[in-house]
């Protein structure tokens, strides 16, 4: 994976000791040279002045310009060892002492040591002041480097925001503060989370992951941004945050600018409208009448509850309202609540804290509806439900807050919740499966799909696009279908909807060996339809619904003895999931 984070220069050398800056391997003396000796290096090398050592290199003494003066005043021998005027009471410094503590000397240079007195240079005044100099000018660049860094940060078109690794704010450009309304001095080593809505930057700075193009809702705007890790070798050090466009109808502006310069707003809507209804096939009057309600339900930002039978195209529709909302810019996220298993699905659904239970994650785990954020959540199969869990899901729409597992706070969340069901809900609220005030919270744009033997219309449309789309995939000729087949089709009762169907397309363009299917090519559950057998029952205080499910076990038994008892197969078959079949067969006590 590419490191996309930043590594910042390090400006300031905080190494400034003694040992840095001083003058190694100096000239010396040893007790026994003559003071005219040391008059002669003096006048030739010019130091202040020079130590003494011994054979073993330790510190006996100093000889210094000012010795030697008083030596020579005094009429002293000059041809008298050193260690007749050599100064013995010194003030010494050790390498690793900081340049400060040089900083004292009056006059000349002070000799370094170790700590067994062994000599290692000396440290003069011309040594401090080189360092000094050099410091000064390393921190003068570094200023100007700040400079240049405010002054990018300014000229850039969007807003930008520095946080150290503490996620304080440590720089942030004048555009970010226009947008916010503040001052920068105002928020200026501040919390950024106390400063900036939603922002996530100071989390950043704890996982160290970059996130590009993320959805920021700020000042009731929706805004897009990066936030990228800072680092210096592997430390985070800080976050940079970015803000992208100053809003999503910003982008969209800028867009349309580019891709669709002169078209009006109205004519954009509606081809935007016709793209993604473009995936719902059929032009039955209740079709069109049910994708007119989609794009009505598509503007609200409320929560819609999707009806209809096993394999009507609950999820493409969902998609679909999901795509023309104002969240489509968000992401898309399906669960089917029948598929997770009662103990895992509140961790599912709102992830968990780090370590919140045996086996769990030690970085912790996002939930489906935190991943949804900003954009759409498609609770699929949510009569299946367990009914704690709907009390925890009802929570969660009345207050717009997700708890994580083991978490002691909870989370705010902006996403919009579409649910689908084949059940029906009243039903089971009568049986006490299904929680009554959930119900009212999830149905408030309710959007009903017919299923597919009360809408046959749709069917000629449908299977020219599935056998178009599984000749396309198979990479056979675009195979199509003899009329009498089309006929049997439209006289066939499609327990299993559109998912029947198109299972039953992909069957005939993978096995038949004809450019035109024929009746001979269809498979044999369309010849043992059960309701074309069924009894017509004379009892009037019989429901439809009582009818219906003495249909459905039927067929159910038929297809499962087709299938020499392959559930997988039965499921397919019927265009049900297994998970679906699975309950039917206990419903219908079929074994
Ligand atoms: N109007 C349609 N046009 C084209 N394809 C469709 C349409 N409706 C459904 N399909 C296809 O039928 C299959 C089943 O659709 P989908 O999964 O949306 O049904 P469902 O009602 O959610 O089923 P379930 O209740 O079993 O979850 C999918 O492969 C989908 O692409």
């Amino acid at each position: 994976m590419i490191d996309h984070s930043i590594s910042v220069p390090n400006l300031i050398n905080t190494q400034n000791n003694i040992g840095k800056w001083m003058t190694q391997n100096p000239i010396v003396l040893t007790k026994q040279q003559t003071i005219q000796e040391a008059i002669t290096l003096f006048s030739y090398y010019k130091f202040y002045g020079m130590p003494v050592v011994d054979e073993h290199n330790h510190l006996e003494g100093m000889v210094t310009k000012t010795s030697i003066m008083n030596a020579l005043f005094n009429k002293q021998d000059s041809s008298l060892p050193v260690s007749h005027i050599m100064e013995v009471e010194l003030d010494v410094v050790f390498p690793l002492d900081p340049l400060e503590k040089a900083t004292g000397i009056k006059e000349g240079c002070l000799p370094v040591i170790k700590e067994d007195q062994t000599l290692v240079g000396i440290i003069t005044r011309t040594d401090l002041l080189k360092a000094k100099s050099i410091e000064f000018d390393t921190v003068k660049s570094s200023l100007d480097y700040i400079g240049i860094l405010q002054q990018a940060l300014n000229s850039a078109y969007g807003g930008m925001v520095i946080v150290d690794h503490q996620g304080l704010i440590i720089e942030i450009n004048d555009a970010y503060c226009q947008i916010l309304g503040k001052k920068r001095e105002e928020v200026l080593h501040k919390p950024v989370q106390q400063v900036i809505e939603n922002t996530h930057l100071h989390l950043t700075c704890q996982t160290g992951e970059e996130e590009r193009n993320r959805i920021q809702r700020i000042n009731g705007k929706e805004m897009i941004v990066h936030r990228i890790p800072l680092k210096k070798e592997t430390h985070i050090i800080g976050a940079l945050g970015m803000l992208i466009f100053k809003s999503i109808d910003e982008m969209y502006t800028l867009a349309e600018k580019t891709f669709f310069p002169k078209k009006t707003t109205e004519s954009q809507t509606q081809e935007k409208q016709a793209y993604f209804l473009k995936s719902i096939i059929g032009q039955s009057l209740q079709t069109q009448k049910t994708k007119e309600q989609l794009v009505k339900i598509a503007a609200l930002p409320s929560t819609v509850l999707i009806t209809g039978e096993s394999g009507t195209g609950k999820e493409v529709y969902a998609r679909a309202i999901h795509n023309l909302s104002n969240f489509g810019t968000g992401p898309f996220v399906p669960v089917n609540c029948s598929a997770i298993p009662e103990s895992l699905l509140e961790s599912e659904l709102f992830g968990y804290e780090p370590g919140a239970f045996t086996g769990a994650s030690q970085t912790g785990k996002k939930g489906k509806f935190e991943l949804a954020e900003n954009g759409t959540i498609f609770l699929d199969e949510i009569g299946d439900m367990p009914l704690l869990m709907q009390a925890k899901l009802l929570r969660v729409l009345q207050e717009k807050v997700i708890e994580p597992v083991g978490a002691t706070t909870s989370k705010k969340i902006h996403l919009r919740v579409i649910a689908a069901t084949n059940q029906n809900l009243p039903h089971l609220i009568q049986e006490n499966k299904f929680r009554e005030d959930l119900f009212y919270r999830l149905n408030v744009l309710a959007l009903k799909l017919d299923p597919l033997r009360e809408k046959t219309e749709d069917i000629p449309d449908l299977v020219t696009y599935f056998l178009k789309k599984f000749s396309t995939e198979f990479q056979l000729p675009i195979k199509s279908l003899a009329p009498e087949a089309l006929d049997k089709l439209l006289h066939y009762s499609w327990p299993g909807n559109i998912r029947e169907l198109e299972n039953i397309c992909e069957a005939m363009v993978g096995l038949s060996s004809h450019l035109q299917i024929g009746l001979a090519d269809l498979p044999s559950q369309l010849f043992t339809d059960i309701t074309e057998d069924l009894p017509i029952t004379n009892d009037t205080t019989d429901s439809l619904e009582h009818h219906m499910q003495r249909v459905e076990k039927a067929i159910i038994q038929q297809t499962l003895a087709m299938c020499d008892g392959n559930k997988k197969q039965c499921a397919k078959l019927l265009g049900i999931q297994r998970s679906t079949l699975y309950k039917k067969l206990a419903n219908y006590q079929i074994n």
